[in-house]
């Protein structure tokens, strides 16, 4: 007869928990050694030479013991700290150690002393679990351990599960050489990889399958799991240079992150885009039809910036495809830029200094004026632009402003009504309009001309906004006495050379486009929108999404959570209920939102379903795409 029965042999340390026993012991017994941290690295040399299979087992024991130092009575701190130490994927599928409790075995080169009372915890008796045990002194100091346990001895795990003589398959999971050998060796018939906690290079290349958690081990053998889908089977592709706390944070969540220092042109992305489910980019990234139209599993776009122009939203949408971007984390450093460029170019402040770059003393009032007292023309009174006029009027400048929408005056400021009143009667222009195509050379020779004479324009928003041709002849005539740009109509994809019309001029500052590129921004951006990306994925949420029905869902707490995104046509979602109703569904909550063009259907269920059900829910009419989170 064939046996369907599976045995699944957990190792313990760095699989079932974080770390390593031994070396939290150390940090223990070593508490008040004045030589702890060279003790400690030699024990924690030592524990990787024995994993690695470098030197004998029971050598590596024998020396870590002699260097511990340990008493009985530390090993109940011990336990409290490993208790605290348990893996996190390990601690969140508890129920299938309560459920599977009788395929399941911890065999380890460990101690049953500390391990017992861990394992305890997730259901796995004292007697399932093999491990060594210590041998103590009569005034309790660790002497040594039962030389005799074969899990004292080299390959050890081999002969204790040829002892344990176990009937059906052998799923080994573990960390170490103790553990792939016995796949090797042949006793046992599986070997997984654990790498949430440490990933060796010798232990994955004798891996059956790399488990970068439990999440992907229950996946894999198709067991009750706790998450749907393992993340780390969610790719993350971050282009352009995206601060590294966001694949820090989307990393520890489980996700696989991958990232580019540059943007991609778009046959690179059409070609990369096959298989990632979210796309970080800045500013240089263009999300085109074709490339939404490549990309199959993609689920969200997000901007790590403000802008989302790049984007094409629309296809976005139409596939079902979530944006996101950070509309304030750069704001304040946008402003401090102009800020600064405003006094800079009203004292002449970068032509005084290539001077002396150049070898020339130009002591000069002749062009140098301060702001006080001068008006500053905004043109675009968004965030940027009203951050600007409070901080502008601190410095004692006389604010106006232009906007297409009636948008409130902060402070002091004076809406003004039409472009060319503002252009008029400013001493500097600055340029803060968003993003959109119809502001291309909103800025043009005419517009230049009915600037005051002698006038300053600054562009921190979009290269395309200014006629570029048009700046440098007002700057080469002297119309204007300067400008500051930090935009231009293209830039590169990567750092390296660059070439401008305005190359050369006096009084001009050139930068390339840093406007948000301050450590603070990128530090706050890579915070908030991997925020958004998680809270999407892990839960639906869409609120600040740039493109989509924006839906805040409560936490889902023990139930199952479909997502169904749709076309917004007639009649679809009493397609959607009638379904839920045919399979007497329990509904503990549902979240619909729309726009003219897709729906968005959030269904909560409190308990087990058919799951025939998705099968349904997935081909009525109009579906766009459909997930389902537990
Ligand atoms: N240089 C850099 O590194 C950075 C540049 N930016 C640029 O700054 C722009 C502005 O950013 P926010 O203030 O956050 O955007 P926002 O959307 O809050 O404000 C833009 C304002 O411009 C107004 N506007 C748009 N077109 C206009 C027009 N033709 N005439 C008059 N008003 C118009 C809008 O009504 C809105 O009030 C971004 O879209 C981006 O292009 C943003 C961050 C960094
Ligand atoms: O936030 C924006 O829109 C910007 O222009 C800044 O873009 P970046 O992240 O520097 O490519």
């Amino acid at each position: 007869m064939i046996t369907t029965k599976r045995n699944y042999i957990f190792d313990f340390d760095s699989t079932l928990t974080r770390v390593e026993a031994l070396d939290v012991l150390a940090e223990i017994t070593l508490q008040n050694n004045p030589n702890k941290e060279k003790i400690i690295q030699e024990i924690i040399d030592i524990t990787n030479l024995g994993i690695d299979g470098e030197i004998s087992f029971t050598e590596s024991l024998e020396k870590r013991i002699k260097l511990l130092n340990a008493n009985q009575s530390d090993l109940a701190n011990l336990v409290s700290a490993l208790k605290k130490q348990v893996s996190a994927s390990i601690e969140r599928n508890k129920e299938f150690f309560k459920d599977f409790a009788d395929d399941i075995y911890v065999i380890s080169c460990g101690f049953k002393e500390f391990i017992d009372p861990i394992v305890a915890a997730y259901n796995i008796p004292s007697d399932r679990v093999f491990a060594n045990t210590f041998e103590f002194a009569n005034d309790g100091k660790i002497i040594g351990f039962d030389a005799n346990n074969p899990l004292s001895q080299h390959n050890g795990k081999i002969k204790c599960l040829k002892d344990m003589d176990l009937e059906g398959e052998i799923q080994v999971i573990g960390d170490g050489y103790s553990d792939y050998v016995t796949r090797k060796s042949g006793v046992a018939h599986k070997f997984f990889a654990y790498t949430e906690n440490i990933s060796r290079v010798k232990t994955t290349e004798n891996a059956d399958h790399i488990a970068p958690n439990l999440d992907e081990f229950l996946y894999v053998n198709k067991l009750p799991r706790n998450i749907s889908y393992p993340k780390n089977r969610i790719k993350i592709l971050l282009l352009e240079n995206v601060h590294p706390d966001a694949f820090t944070k989307l990393s520890t969540d489980g996700f696989s992150v991958e990232t580019v220092s540059r943007s991609l042109s778009e046959d690179e992305l059409i070609e990369k885009i096959k298989d990632v489910h979210v796309l970080g980019i800045r500013s240089k990234t263009n999300v085109t039809q074709k490339v939404v139209d490549a990309a199959d599993k993609l689920m969200v776009v997000s901007a790590f910036c403000i802008g989302t122009k790049q984007i094409d939203l629309e296809a976005c949408k139409e596939k079902g495809i979530v944006v996101f971007n950070a509309p304030y984390s750069n704001t304040r450093s946008v402003v401090e830029l102009a800020i600064g460029e405003i006094i800079m170019l009203m004292r002449s402040v970068f032509q005084r200094s290539t001077e002396i770059h150049n070898g020339q003393w130009n002591k000069t009032a002749d062009g140098s004026r301060e702001v006080r007292g001068k008006k500053l023309g905004i043109v675009g009174y968004g965030n940027i632009g009203k951050q600007l006029s409070i901080l502008a009027e601190g410095l004692g400048m006389d604010v106006y402003y232009y906007d297409v929408e009636d948008t409130l005056a902060l402070g002091n400021a004076t809406k003004v009504s039409k472009l060319e009143d503002l252009l008029a009667i400013s001493d500097v222009v600055t340029l803060h309009i968003d993003d959109n195509a119809a502001n291309k050379n909103f800025i043009g020779e005419t517009e230049i001309s009915q600037m005051k004479d002698g006038a300053y324009l600054v562009n921190l928003s979009r290269g395309f906004v200014v006629d570029i041709k048009a700046l440098a002849a007002a700057l080469k005539s002297g119309k204007l006495a300067g400008a500051a740009v930090d935009v231009y109509p293209e830039e590169p994809a990567k750092n390296g050379e660059f070439l401008t019309e305005l190359k050369g001029l006096p009084n001009v500052i050139l930068t390339p486009h840093v406007g948000g590129s301050t450590e603070e921004a990128q530090r706050d951006i890579a915070d908030f929108v991997p925020s958004k990306i998680m809270a999407y994925i892990n839960s639906g949420n869409t609120v600040d999404a740039v493109n989509f029905p924006n839906i805040r869902l409560p936490r889902q707490i023990k139930s199952h959570r479909f997502l169904h995104i749709h076309k917004n046509v007639p009649g679809i979602m009493a397609k959607i209920n009638k379904i839920l109703a045919k399979y007497d569904l329990n509904i503990s909550g549902q979240y619909l939102s729309t726009d003219p063009k897709v729906g968005y259907v959030i269904t909560d269920l409190d308990k087990e379903y058919n799951k025939e059900v998705i099968d349904k829910l997935r081909k009525v009419e109009g579906t766009i795409k459909f997930r389902v989170l537990y």
